[in-house]
């Protein structure tokens, strides 16, 4: 396997000075090519923050995001994001169809291939049929499904999805699952997700990275080896997925990742779980009595359509933001 994405010593910080909040500290992780990765962490921790500098929306502040090889800076082509917020991040105004072959119409694709693209990536996600339609005339669910098709759409090398079934109902967010393992599976999809669920993350995954409180850092990662094929009920009813998600919520309350203040060793080998070596970090006792918690969010959810959020997050390109 080769890998697609490496992340060494990421660090971001939101303002200066005395409003200074570290976000993220020292993130060092390899992505493979194929893998579908999922990161959990408390609330507040950092992972919307990791996601938009590894996706170019903003800048990191210290440390570096390579995409196969490259490294990033401003968003990539071969880049898409789901976000969770599906009503905002589609446009209303356009068919399923148009709001899928969006992304295409700043490549050199032809009208007819970008038809062909979008209809061929929407039955992929379940949506044969329903190109013509308008996203407000489809149930919550379905329009996520658009989503994915949208960012599916131009054969992005990775996947990064934020909280992508945190609005859906629970049975919509299990096909939602089932289906993101598919794309992966049908498509080779590079992917990594954020979720608050942990037996979505261990249900998803073929690896966990659990994360500490903010600033984040890396206190384990953790090879998921159930078997490829996963079933909603078998799978969550079987010993090792309970065993699994015993040990990811068990990492989630230890003192490494509770311990506000504090980082875990960023050095986070395949299949092994942190130490308890932590380091008080300054940085992060600043963080404490700076962080604006409305401020969370802001470049993924600034207006209340896409094109200003794209503005928001500066992207040249005006699908960026959006994307998906
Ligand atoms: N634009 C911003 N300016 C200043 N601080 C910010 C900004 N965006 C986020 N933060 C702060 O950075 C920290 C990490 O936020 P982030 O949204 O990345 O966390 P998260 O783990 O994704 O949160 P949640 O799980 O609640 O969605 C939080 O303390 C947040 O208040």
């Amino acid at each position: 396997m080769s890998t697609m994405l490496e992340v060494s010593g990421l660090t971001h910080q939101y303002g200066q000075g005395e409003r200074a909040h570290v976000a993220v500290q020292d993130l060092t992780f390899t992505i493979e090519a194929g893998q579908l990765a999922c990161i959990v962490g408390p609330s507040g921790c950092g992972k919307s923050t990791l996601l938009r500098c590894i996706s170019g929306l903003i800048p990191a502040t210290g440390g570096s995001v390579r995409l196969h090889g490259d490294e990033v800076s401003g968003v990539p082509d071969d880049l898409a994001v789901v976000f969770q917020d599906y009503g905002r991040s589609l446009f209303p105004w356009l068919t399923v169809a148009k709001n899928v072959e969006f992304p295409l119409r700043w490549q050199k694709v032809s009208k007819a291939e970008r038809q062909r693209r979008a209809a061929e990536v929407l039955e992929s996600v379940g949506l044969a049929g329903v190109g013509k339609k308008y996203p407000w005339q489809l149930s919550g669910g379905m329009q996520q499904r658009v989503s994915i098709a949208r960012a599916l759409v131009s054969r992005p090398a990775l996947l990064l999805m934020d909280e992508p079934f945190a609005s859906v109902d629970a049975q919509t967010r299990g096909e939602l699952e089932d289906l993101t393992r598919r794309v992966q599976r049908d498509l080779g999809s590079t992917i990594l997700l954020v979720t608050h669920d942990i037996d979505e993350s261990v249900y998803l995954a073929d690896r966990v990275l659990v994360l500490s409180k903010s600033p984040a850092a890396i206190v384990a990662d953790l090879a998921i080896d159930l078997p490829t094929e996963r079933d909603q009920i078998a799978t969550r009813e079987s010993e090792q997925f309970v065993s699994l998600r015993g040990e990811v919520a068990r990492l989630l309350q230890s003192p490494q990742v509770q311990r506000t203040g504090e980082n875990a060793p960023a050095e986070t080998p395949a299949a092994t779980t942190g130490t308890d070596d932590t380091t008080a970090s300054d940085a992060t006792a600043a963080s404490e009595t700076t962080a604006p918690a409305e401020a969370t969010g802001a470049a993924l959810s600034d207006g209340a359509d896409t094109a200003e959020a794209a503005d928001a997050a500066g992207s040249p390109d005006p699908t960026a933001a959006s994307r998906s």
